[in-house]
Protein backbone atom coordinates (compact mmCIF):
# COMPACT_ATOMS: atom_id res chain seq x y z
CA UNK A 1 0.00 0.00 0.00
CA UNK A 2 0.87 3.51 -0.56
CA UNK A 3 -0.96 5.96 1.52
CA UNK A 4 1.07 6.41 5.11
CA UNK A 5 -0.82 9.08 6.03
CA UNK A 6 -4.50 10.12 6.35
CA UNK A 7 -5.75 13.00 4.11
CA UNK A 8 -9.69 14.15 5.41
CA UNK A 9 -11.80 15.25 2.73
CA UNK A 10 -11.41 18.86 4.28
CA UNK A 11 -7.82 18.56 4.23
CA UNK A 12 -7.91 17.73 0.87
CA UNK A 13 -10.35 20.27 -0.15
CA UNK A 14 -8.03 22.89 1.79
CA UNK A 15 -5.11 22.07 0.04
CA UNK A 16 -6.53 21.82 -3.96
CA UNK A 17 -8.02 25.39 -2.92
CA UNK A 18 -4.75 26.40 -3.43
CA UNK A 19 -3.87 25.78 -6.55
CA UNK A 20 -6.11 26.80 -9.63
CA UNK A 21 -7.58 23.31 -11.01
CA UNK A 22 -10.89 23.92 -10.31
CA UNK A 23 -12.92 22.33 -7.59
CA UNK A 24 -12.12 19.19 -5.54
CA UNK A 25 -14.30 16.12 -7.34
CA UNK A 26 -12.82 13.08 -5.65
CA UNK A 27 -9.88 11.77 -4.15
CA UNK A 28 -8.75 7.71 -4.45
CA UNK A 29 -5.49 6.56 -3.12
CA UNK A 30 -3.00 4.58 -5.15
CA UNK A 31 -2.01 1.46 -3.75
CA UNK A 32 1.45 1.07 -6.18
CA UNK A 33 4.41 2.47 -5.21
CA UNK A 34 6.19 1.94 -1.69
CA UNK A 35 7.78 5.47 -1.17
CA UNK A 36 5.20 7.77 -0.95
CA UNK A 37 1.52 8.56 -0.48
CA UNK A 38 0.00 8.99 -3.32
CA UNK A 39 -3.67 10.30 -4.37
CA UNK A 40 -5.55 10.56 -7.52
CA UNK A 41 -7.45 13.85 -7.27
CA UNK A 42 -10.58 14.47 -10.00
CA UNK A 43 -11.36 18.34 -9.99
CA UNK A 44 -14.18 20.14 -12.06
CA UNK A 45 -11.14 20.94 -14.53
CA UNK A 46 -9.14 17.77 -14.70
CA UNK A 47 -7.01 14.59 -12.98
CA UNK A 48 -3.63 14.97 -11.21
CA UNK A 49 -1.68 13.04 -8.57
CA UNK A 50 -1.22 14.10 -5.52
CA UNK A 51 2.32 13.33 -3.58
CA UNK A 52 3.14 13.84 -0.41
CA UNK A 53 7.12 12.95 0.52
CA UNK A 54 6.99 10.50 3.03
CA UNK A 55 11.28 8.92 3.81
CA UNK A 56 14.02 9.20 1.60
CA UNK A 57 13.71 12.62 -0.19
CA UNK A 58 15.50 15.18 0.69
CA UNK A 59 13.45 18.31 1.13
CA UNK A 60 16.47 20.06 -0.93
CA UNK A 61 16.24 17.87 -3.88
CA UNK A 62 12.47 18.49 -4.75
CA UNK A 63 13.26 21.65 -6.63
CA UNK A 64 15.30 19.44 -8.70
CA UNK A 65 12.99 16.69 -9.02
CA UNK A 66 9.91 19.00 -9.79
CA UNK A 67 11.57 21.58 -11.62
CA UNK A 68 13.17 18.91 -14.28
CA UNK A 69 9.84 17.76 -14.62
CA UNK A 70 8.63 20.90 -15.94
CA UNK A 71 11.90 21.69 -17.96
CA UNK A 72 11.36 18.16 -19.66
CA UNK A 73 7.62 18.63 -19.92
CA UNK A 74 8.31 22.09 -21.99
CA UNK A 75 10.35 20.65 -24.59
CA UNK A 76 7.81 18.15 -25.26
CA UNK A 77 9.03 14.96 -23.34
CA UNK A 78 6.13 13.06 -22.19
CA UNK A 79 6.55 13.63 -18.58
CA UNK A 80 3.97 15.14 -16.00
CA UNK A 81 3.87 19.12 -15.28
CA UNK A 82 4.08 20.29 -12.05
CA UNK A 83 1.26 22.12 -10.83
CA UNK A 84 2.17 25.17 -9.04
CA UNK A 85 -0.15 26.76 -6.35
CA UNK A 86 -1.34 30.22 -6.26
CA UNK A 87 1.57 31.58 -4.98
CA UNK A 88 4.13 29.79 -7.57
CA UNK A 89 5.75 27.71 -5.37
CA UNK A 90 6.08 24.08 -6.92
CA UNK A 91 5.53 22.37 -3.29
CA UNK A 92 3.87 23.04 -0.23
CA UNK A 93 4.25 21.90 3.07
CA UNK A 94 1.18 19.89 4.71
CA UNK A 95 0.95 18.27 7.95
CA UNK A 96 4.76 18.79 8.52
CA UNK A 97 5.32 17.09 5.20
CA UNK A 98 5.93 18.15 1.32
CA UNK A 99 3.44 17.46 -1.15
CA UNK A 100 2.75 18.17 -4.88
CA UNK A 101 0.89 18.05 -7.60
CA UNK A 102 1.91 17.38 -10.78
CA UNK A 103 -0.66 15.94 -14.12
CA UNK A 104 -1.89 12.94 -14.58
CA UNK A 105 -0.91 10.81 -17.47
CA UNK A 106 -2.94 7.98 -19.36
CA UNK A 107 -1.40 4.72 -20.16
CA UNK A 108 -0.52 1.53 -18.08
CA UNK A 109 3.03 0.03 -17.26
CA UNK A 110 3.79 -3.14 -19.38
CA UNK A 111 4.17 -6.32 -16.99
CA UNK A 112 5.89 -7.96 -19.94
CA UNK A 113 7.58 -5.42 -22.39
CA UNK A 114 7.42 -6.52 -26.21
CA UNK A 115 10.28 -5.12 -28.27
CA UNK A 116 8.30 -2.33 -30.21
CA UNK A 117 7.67 -1.19 -26.75
CA UNK A 118 11.23 -1.60 -25.61
CA UNK A 119 12.32 0.60 -28.92
CA UNK A 120 9.41 3.63 -28.08
CA UNK A 121 11.34 3.59 -24.61
CA UNK A 122 15.03 3.42 -25.70
CA UNK A 123 14.00 6.29 -28.28
CA UNK A 124 12.04 8.79 -25.35
CA UNK A 125 15.30 7.90 -23.37
CA UNK A 126 17.81 9.54 -25.51
CA UNK A 127 15.56 12.39 -25.86
CA UNK A 128 14.80 13.25 -22.26
CA UNK A 129 19.30 13.14 -22.15
CA UNK A 130 19.20 15.42 -25.05
CA UNK A 131 16.59 17.93 -23.43
CA UNK A 132 17.63 17.55 -20.09
CA UNK A 133 21.40 18.47 -21.17
CA UNK A 134 20.21 22.32 -20.76
CA UNK A 135 18.64 22.02 -17.23
CA UNK A 136 20.65 24.50 -14.93
CA UNK A 137 20.30 22.71 -11.65
CA UNK A 138 22.32 19.73 -10.62
CA UNK A 139 21.78 17.01 -8.51
CA UNK A 140 24.95 14.21 -7.77
CA UNK A 141 23.69 10.84 -7.41
CA UNK A 142 23.57 9.34 -4.48
CA UNK A 143 23.43 6.01 -4.93
CA UNK A 144 26.81 6.17 -7.32
CA UNK A 145 29.09 2.81 -7.65
CA UNK A 146 31.27 4.00 -4.48
CA UNK A 147 27.70 4.45 -2.52
CA UNK A 148 26.59 1.17 -3.23
CA UNK A 149 29.89 -0.66 -2.11
CA UNK A 150 29.92 1.46 1.03
CA UNK A 151 26.14 0.20 1.78
CA UNK A 152 26.81 -3.00 0.94
CA UNK A 153 29.87 -3.04 3.37
CA UNK A 154 27.54 -1.41 6.04
CA UNK A 155 25.59 -4.50 5.21
CA UNK A 156 28.74 -7.36 6.30
CA UNK A 157 29.06 -10.81 5.04
CA UNK A 158 27.11 -11.36 7.99
CA UNK A 159 24.00 -9.57 6.55
CA UNK A 160 24.23 -10.52 3.18
CA UNK A 161 24.60 -14.31 3.90
CA UNK A 162 21.27 -14.32 5.86
CA UNK A 163 19.16 -12.53 2.66
CA UNK A 164 21.13 -15.68 0.04
CA UNK A 165 23.83 -17.29 0.60
CA UNK A 166 25.67 -15.87 -2.63
CA UNK A 167 25.03 -12.39 -1.86
CA UNK A 168 28.62 -11.65 0.11
CA UNK A 169 30.41 -12.50 -3.26
CA UNK A 170 29.14 -9.67 -4.65
CA UNK A 171 31.29 -7.26 -2.06
CA UNK A 172 33.98 -7.78 -4.81
CA UNK A 173 32.94 -6.71 -8.11
CA UNK A 174 30.92 -3.65 -6.15
CA UNK A 175 34.82 -2.84 -5.11
CA UNK A 176 35.99 -3.15 -8.66
CA UNK A 177 32.79 -1.29 -10.16
CA UNK A 178 33.62 1.66 -7.48
CA UNK A 179 36.26 2.46 -9.10
CA UNK A 180 34.83 3.26 -12.63
CA UNK A 181 35.05 7.27 -13.43
CA UNK A 182 31.97 7.76 -15.22
CA UNK A 183 32.94 11.49 -14.60
CA UNK A 184 34.42 11.97 -18.64
CA UNK A 185 31.71 10.49 -20.19
CA UNK A 186 28.89 12.62 -21.72
CA UNK A 187 26.61 14.33 -19.25
CA UNK A 188 22.87 14.86 -18.85
CA UNK A 189 20.16 14.78 -16.22
CA UNK A 190 19.03 11.66 -16.14
CA UNK A 191 16.07 9.63 -14.85
CA UNK A 192 18.22 6.63 -13.20
CA UNK A 193 15.68 4.23 -12.16
CA UNK A 194 13.57 3.58 -15.09
CA UNK A 195 12.32 0.38 -14.87
CA UNK A 196 8.72 -0.72 -16.45
CA UNK A 197 6.50 0.64 -14.01
CA UNK A 198 7.66 3.62 -13.76
CA UNK A 199 7.01 3.88 -17.56
CA UNK A 200 2.96 4.42 -18.83
CA UNK A 201 2.21 3.16 -22.62
CA UNK A 202 -0.73 2.88 -24.50
CA UNK A 203 0.63 -0.26 -26.96
CA UNK A 204 3.71 1.05 -28.28
CA UNK A 205 3.60 4.57 -27.45
CA UNK A 206 5.17 5.94 -24.39
CA UNK A 207 2.73 8.35 -22.44
CA UNK A 208 4.48 9.09 -19.37
CA UNK A 209 8.01 8.65 -17.55
CA UNK A 210 7.30 9.04 -14.02
CA UNK A 211 9.06 8.66 -10.39
CA UNK A 212 11.72 10.85 -11.03
CA UNK A 213 13.07 10.80 -7.37
CA UNK A 214 16.42 9.10 -8.35
CA UNK A 215 17.25 11.11 -10.69
CA UNK A 216 20.40 12.95 -10.86
CA UNK A 217 23.32 14.62 -12.98
CA UNK A 218 25.03 11.93 -14.60
CA UNK A 219 26.57 10.15 -17.49
CA UNK A 220 23.83 9.22 -19.94
CA UNK A 221 25.43 5.55 -20.66
CA UNK A 222 25.06 4.97 -16.62
CA UNK A 223 20.98 5.45 -17.62
CA UNK A 224 20.71 3.12 -20.57
CA UNK A 225 22.60 0.42 -18.87
CA UNK A 226 19.88 0.75 -16.12
CA UNK A 227 16.86 1.26 -18.91
CA UNK A 228 18.60 -2.37 -20.28
CA UNK A 229 19.04 -3.86 -16.61
CA UNK A 230 15.65 -3.27 -15.85
CA UNK A 231 14.22 -3.64 -19.05
CA UNK A 232 15.67 -6.88 -20.92
CA UNK A 233 15.11 -9.99 -18.71
CA UNK A 234 12.12 -12.21 -18.29
CA UNK A 235 10.73 -13.12 -14.83
CA UNK A 236 12.86 -16.55 -14.79
CA UNK A 237 16.08 -14.37 -15.52
CA UNK A 238 16.96 -15.12 -18.96
CA UNK A 239 17.64 -12.35 -21.13
CA UNK A 240 15.32 -11.42 -23.81
CA UNK A 241 17.51 -10.64 -26.72
CA UNK A 242 14.87 -9.20 -28.95
CA UNK A 243 14.35 -6.79 -26.39
CA UNK A 244 17.70 -5.44 -25.47
CA UNK A 245 18.60 -5.39 -29.26
CA UNK A 246 14.95 -3.47 -29.94
CA UNK A 247 15.77 -0.72 -26.73
CA UNK A 248 19.02 0.12 -27.89
CA UNK A 249 18.26 0.65 -31.53
CA UNK A 250 15.72 3.06 -30.15
CA UNK A 251 17.91 5.25 -28.29
CA UNK A 252 20.26 4.85 -31.36
CA UNK A 253 17.17 6.41 -33.41
CA UNK A 254 17.64 9.64 -31.28
CA UNK A 255 21.08 9.79 -30.34
CA UNK A 256 24.28 8.00 -30.95
CA UNK A 257 26.55 6.44 -28.48
CA UNK A 258 29.81 7.59 -28.47
CA UNK A 259 32.47 4.72 -28.91
CA UNK A 260 33.91 5.22 -25.49
CA UNK A 261 30.50 5.24 -23.93
CA UNK A 262 29.61 2.08 -25.99
CA UNK A 263 33.12 0.34 -24.92
CA UNK A 264 32.27 0.97 -21.24
CA UNK A 265 28.65 -0.41 -21.03
CA UNK A 266 29.04 -3.81 -20.18
CA UNK A 267 30.90 -2.96 -16.83
CA UNK A 268 28.82 -0.48 -16.03
CA UNK A 269 26.15 -2.66 -16.59
CA UNK A 270 27.93 -4.44 -13.98
CA UNK A 271 27.54 -1.40 -11.61
CA UNK A 272 24.25 -0.82 -12.30
CA UNK A 273 23.16 -4.19 -11.59
CA UNK A 274 25.18 -3.95 -8.21
CA UNK A 275 23.30 -0.85 -7.38
CA UNK A 276 20.09 -2.66 -7.25
CA UNK A 277 21.48 -5.66 -5.29
CA UNK A 278 22.57 -2.94 -2.95
CA UNK A 279 19.52 -1.13 -2.25
CA UNK A 280 17.76 -4.14 -2.30
CA UNK A 281 19.71 -6.04 0.36
CA UNK A 282 19.66 -2.64 2.59
CA UNK A 283 15.99 -2.58 2.18
CA UNK A 284 15.48 -6.49 3.12
CA UNK A 285 17.52 -6.37 6.21
CA UNK A 286 15.60 -2.79 7.03
CA UNK A 287 11.99 -4.37 6.57
CA UNK A 288 10.51 -6.51 9.24
CA UNK A 289 9.67 -10.14 8.19
CA UNK A 290 5.83 -9.46 9.30
CA UNK A 291 5.73 -6.26 7.26
CA UNK A 292 3.20 -5.69 4.75
CA UNK A 293 5.54 -4.72 1.86
CA UNK A 294 6.82 -7.47 -0.61
CA UNK A 295 10.56 -6.84 -0.24
CA UNK A 296 12.19 -7.20 -4.19
CA UNK A 297 14.90 -9.68 -4.30
CA UNK A 298 18.75 -8.83 -4.58
CA UNK A 299 19.68 -11.99 -6.37
CA UNK A 300 17.92 -11.20 -9.31
CA UNK A 301 19.78 -8.27 -9.84
CA UNK A 302 23.05 -10.26 -8.55
CA UNK A 303 22.42 -12.94 -11.68
CA UNK A 304 21.96 -10.19 -13.60
CA UNK A 305 25.67 -9.29 -12.85
CA UNK A 306 26.85 -12.65 -13.86
CA UNK A 307 24.92 -11.78 -17.05
CA UNK A 308 26.90 -9.19 -17.70
CA UNK A 309 29.69 -10.31 -16.40
CA UNK A 310 29.68 -13.33 -18.61
CA UNK A 311 28.58 -12.06 -21.99
CA UNK A 312 30.40 -8.86 -21.67
CA UNK A 313 29.96 -6.19 -24.65
CA UNK A 314 28.35 -8.18 -27.26
CA UNK A 315 25.05 -7.70 -25.11
CA UNK A 316 25.47 -3.98 -26.77
CA UNK A 317 26.50 -4.78 -30.44
N1 LIG B 1 1.76 11.55 -13.39
C1 LIG B 1 1.10 10.39 -13.23
N2 LIG B 1 0.07 10.08 -14.04
C2 LIG B 1 -0.62 8.93 -13.86
N3 LIG B 1 -0.37 8.04 -12.88
C3 LIG B 1 0.65 8.30 -12.05
C4 LIG B 1 1.45 9.48 -12.17
N4 LIG B 1 2.37 9.49 -11.19
C5 LIG B 1 2.17 8.36 -10.48
N5 LIG B 1 1.13 7.64 -10.99
C6 LIG B 1 0.59 6.38 -10.47
O1 LIG B 1 0.94 6.28 -9.09
C7 LIG B 1 1.70 5.08 -8.85
C8 LIG B 1 2.78 5.36 -7.82
O2 LIG B 1 3.64 6.39 -8.29
P1 LIG B 1 5.19 6.35 -8.01
O3 LIG B 1 5.78 5.16 -8.71
O4 LIG B 1 5.74 7.69 -8.36
O5 LIG B 1 5.16 6.15 -6.43
P2 LIG B 1 6.33 5.93 -5.42
O6 LIG B 1 5.74 5.61 -4.09
O7 LIG B 1 7.26 7.11 -5.48
O8 LIG B 1 6.94 4.67 -6.10
P3 LIG B 1 8.21 3.76 -5.77
O9 LIG B 1 7.95 3.19 -4.47
O10 LIG B 1 8.11 2.79 -6.93
O11 LIG B 1 9.41 4.64 -5.83
C9 LIG B 1 2.24 4.69 -10.21
O12 LIG B 1 2.43 3.31 -10.30
C10 LIG B 1 1.14 5.16 -11.17
O13 LIG B 1 0.11 4.20 -11.21
N1 LIG C 1 13.35 0.21 -9.14
C1 LIG C 1 14.11 -0.24 -8.00
C2 LIG C 1 13.58 0.38 -6.74
C3 LIG C 1 13.97 1.81 -6.61
O1 LIG C 1 15.37 1.94 -6.52
C4 LIG C 1 14.11 -1.77 -7.88
O2 LIG C 1 13.34 -2.42 -8.60
O3 LIG C 1 14.86 -2.30 -7.08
Amino acid sequence: MAVYTHLGAEDLAELIAHYDVGDLVSAKGIAEGVSNSNWLIETTRSRYILTMYERRIELGDLPYFLGLLDHLSAKGCPVPRTIHDRSGAAFRMESGKAVALIEFLPGVSPTHPTPDQARSVGKVLAQLHIASQDFTLNRANTMGFADNLAVLEQCGEGGLASIHPDLPAMIAPARAAAAIDLADLPQANIHADLFPDNVLMLGDKVTGLIDFYFACTGAMALDLATTHAAWCFAGDGGYRENVGSALMAGYESARQLEPRERDLLAEIAKGVALRFVTSRAEDWLDTPDDALVTRKDPMQFAKRWQFYNQHGNSVFR
